[in-house]
């Protein structure tokens, strides 16, 4: 039987004299019963997964299991192939398991549940630094308990949100600064961020779809004339290389997945790379194709046929990314700045990653640049 949940949604208007009003919108819709008392559960300690020694042993030197640590989409595939779509990794030092999902369904009753001040667990240390480092003693820290919306919760993080959200969160304010990064882009002294690297990767081993945006990008003669071509090539970009392998949510209450009932406390893992990756969700998974951010419904590529929580590159819900705009700006104008004026090339073996909090690109990076 379905029973009817709660999603809560921050909105913000500005009002007529332009200061933002904060407001939380709360709709209904149907969902499974996340917990049923009537059904037998099982302990969320029975859900399958590698214990800790497996995992140590596979990150010792001459390890030959096929559970390769580095690599976080191989890693994070293997432990599906071997487990299933629930996985239980043991805690560190005394930390919590955290229990990995790969059925999108089961994310988004998760994330939806946990939307009111969510927890994102996972930064203990650099809380740590922050609270007991940076702002001890520090005069110009007005608020020693604030240490910054990657780190902050409950109320705090609220606050501060906020304040913020407004500023970074509308297209209109972000474009005022179009051309402080385009300045940027035109001198390359950008760092190259995670994607605009793995765009430029995966547009070097494809020249047709390179041809097919240095096309879009010459074809522009306004400004605010929309770049489809260039978004869909970032979009896939970012679905098979993203910066970050999963999202991540500690229960704040139990859930029932799968037939484990998991108590609060635990941390819930959503392993977004994973299933991006996966035929039944995206056709052709391995191939990088814009187009299939733009083809219509009906067409077998349609991005929209898979579930929309498969694909999260920047998060869920109140706590998603903040930086969103300011990065996808300064994607958008690197990218189309590179393609306009030279031809991509890369040689040599593929790009390697290297999996900790984020997916870091490791050298060498092989790029030829050749005048367009
Ligand atoms: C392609 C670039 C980026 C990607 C893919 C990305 C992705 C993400 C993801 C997945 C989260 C977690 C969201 C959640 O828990 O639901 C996040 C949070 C966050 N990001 Fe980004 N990010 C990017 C760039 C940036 C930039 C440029 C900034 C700063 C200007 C930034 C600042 C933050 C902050 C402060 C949070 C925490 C927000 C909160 O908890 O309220 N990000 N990002």
């Amino acid at each position: 039987m379905n029973t009817y949940l709660w999603e809560d949604c921050q909105l913000v208007c500005l009002r007529k004299d332009k200061k933002p009003f904060f407001f939380y919108l709360r709709t209904t819709a149907t969902h499974t019963p996340i917990v049923n008392s009537a059904q037998q559960t099982k302990s969320w300690k029975e859900i399958p997964g590698p214990s800790l020694w497996d995992l140590m042993k596979q990150a010792l030197p001459g390890a030959s299991g096929d559970l390769n640590l580095t690599d976080g989409l191989k890693l994070g595939q293997a432990l599906y192939d071997h487990y299933g779509p629930i996985v239980k990794l043991d805690g560190f030092l005394g930390r919590p398991p955290i229990i990995l999902l790969y059925d999108p369904e089961q994310c988004a009753q998760v994330l939806r549940s946990e939307n009111w001040l969510p927890i994102r667990s996972g930064f203990q240390s650099l809380d740590y630094y922050r609270r007991n480092k940076r702002n001890k003693g520090n005069e110009n820290q007005s608020n020693p308990d604030m240490t910054g919306l990657l780190t902050d919760h409950g109320e705090t993080w609220k606050k501060f949100r906020s304040t913020v959200n407004p500023v970074l969160l509308q297209p209109k304010t972000i474009k005022l600064y179009t051309s402080i990064i385009d300045e940027v882009a035109q001198d390359m002294i950008v760092r190259t961020s995670n994607t605009i690297t793995a765009s430029l990767y995966l547009l070097a081993n494809n020249q047709d779809k390179q041809d097919k945006l240095r096309a879009e990008i010459l074809s522009i003669t306004d400004e605010n004339q929309k770049r489809s071509y260039l978004r869909a090539c970032v979009k896939e970009s970012m679905r098979i290389m993203p910066v970050v392998s999963g999202n991540i949510r500690e229960a704040t209450k139990e859930y029932v997945i799968f037939g484990y009932s998991i108590p609060p406390g635990i941390g819930i893992s959503f392993m977004h790379q994973a299933m991006s990756m996966m035929e039944e969700h995206y056709p052709r998974p391995t191939e990088f194709l814009p187009e299939r951010w733009l083809v219509k419904k009906g067409d077998p590529l349609y991005h929209g046929n898979a579930h929309p929580f498969v694909n999260q590159p920047f998060g869920f819900g109140v706590r998603s990314c903040i930086g969103r705009r300011i990065a996808e700006l300064e994607i958008y104008t690197f990218l189309s700045r590179l393609i306009q004026n030279f031809r991509v090339e890369w040689f040599g073996p593929p790009m390697q990653t290297k999996v900790a909090s984020i997916n870091y690109i490791t050298g060498p990076h092989n790029f030829i640049f050749k005048d367009a």
